[in-house]
């Protein structure tokens, strides 16, 4: 017997993101083959947003997909969250060249509020949320905030893109295929701050660090390159990323719900006071994941060089979380 469809709500879904993402969601390869979707579309209450959102669904239609079992557009948050069984944050303002993401603190911090509130009146009690606008991780800790009444386990950041570029600039260096690397994490904020680490990851039952063996080259280039990837995409795109953002999302998501079978994947997450990072800043980790729940990895060694690096990222995330206290 087929399964009964679960909702997805996605905001921003008129935008470039949105348009990378849907046509995965709806095929399937977010929640499996055998799982029928239906799709619950936010975009702003605006003329233009709506038309492209029907634009987009116009296409989603002409897919005829098999387990898409519904598309309610809505300029309205109640509507698009309503019974939503797992929510992808989305929507938000995108930086230009010479903005970091933290410059998108206060456009987007009233959307995160509003949306956060609305998902604490007309969720399910188990939605999984993920927040993808920026700044990612500050915006699901405002979300999160907004929402007093669901589990604060149900928000999350991403950090998956960081953690696949680190995997991709390894794989490069190593001369290995990138699905070999295993046991790889980002410690922190999704901004140029985070701290991709190698010293736990294996590729074909190596040691990275080892095969690696050069402390300069992660100091001074796969650290840089990792951590302003991003802003690498608009240089050279004049654009953020969005299909890579997508394919991260769609990872991120996927392991959550259906299970990471024992790999290490990292997850923007409201931390319980492990690793020191206070209770409640959402923070890049290391995660696995089984049976629709994510743990941490936790007794990681911590050395110098890598406290250093967890404790910058930290101080950012508790910047940007002073900036937004008046909100909450
Ligand atoms: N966490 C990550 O790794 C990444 C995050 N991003 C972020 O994702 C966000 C979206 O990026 P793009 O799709 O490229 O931007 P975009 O500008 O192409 O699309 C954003 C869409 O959101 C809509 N929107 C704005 N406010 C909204 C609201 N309150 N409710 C519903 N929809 C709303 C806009 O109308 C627009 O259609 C940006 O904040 C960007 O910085 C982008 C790449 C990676
Ligand atoms: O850099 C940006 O603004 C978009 C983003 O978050 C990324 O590509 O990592």
């Amino acid at each position: 017997m087929s399964k009964k469809p679960v909702r997805v709500a996605v905001t921003g879904a008129a935008g470039q993101i949105g348009y990378a993402l849907l046509f995965r969601i709806a095929s399937g390869e977010m929640l499996g083959k055998d799982q029928p979707v239906i799709l619950q579309l936010l975009e702003i209450p605006d003329e233009k947003a709506q038309k492209a959102l029907k634009g987009v669904i116009m296409e989603l239609e002409d897919c005829a997909f098999p387990l898409l079992a519904g598309v309610i557009p809505t300029g309205d948050p109640l509507v698009a969250f309503k019974d939503a069984d797992y929510a992808l944050l989305v929507g938000a303002r995108p930086r230009g060249p010479g903005m970091e993401r933290a410059d998108l603190l206060a456009a987007n911090a009233q959307i995160f509020t509003a949306q956060g509130k609305a998902l604490d009146q007309v969720a399910s009690r188990k939605v999984k949320v993920l927040v993808v606008g920026n700044p990612a991780n500050t915006n699901a800790y405002i979300a999160m905030k907004s929402a007093p009444s669901l589990p604060r386990k149900n928000f999350t950041a991403m950090l998956r893109l960081d953690h696949n570029r680190a995997a991709s600039q390894i794989a490069a260096k190593t001369g290995t295929a990138v699905g070999d690397i295993e046991k790889l994490t980002v410690w922190g904020n999704h901004s140029p701050t985070m701290y991709a680490d190698y010293r736990f990851a294996t590729v074909g039952g190596k040691s990275v660090k080892d095969l690696i063996n050069d402390q300069v080259w992660n100091a001074d280039t796969f650290l840089p390159t990792v951590g302003k990837r991003g802003a690498a995409i608009i240089e050279a795109r004049g654009l953020s990323s969005a299909a890579s953002a997508a394919n991260a999302a769609i990872d991120h998501m996927r392991d959550w719900a259906l299970g990471s079978n024992g790999k290490w994947v990292t997850m923007g997450i409201p931390s319980d006071g492990q690793y020191g990072i206070p209770k409640d800043v959402i923070f890049g980790f290391p995660v696995t994941t089984e049976n629709g729940e994510y743990k941490l990895v936790e007794g990681l060694e911590i050395d110098k060089f890598s406290q250093e690096r967890i404790d910058k990222t930290l101080k950012e995330l508790q910047d940007e979380q002073a900036g937004v206290a008046h909100l909450l």
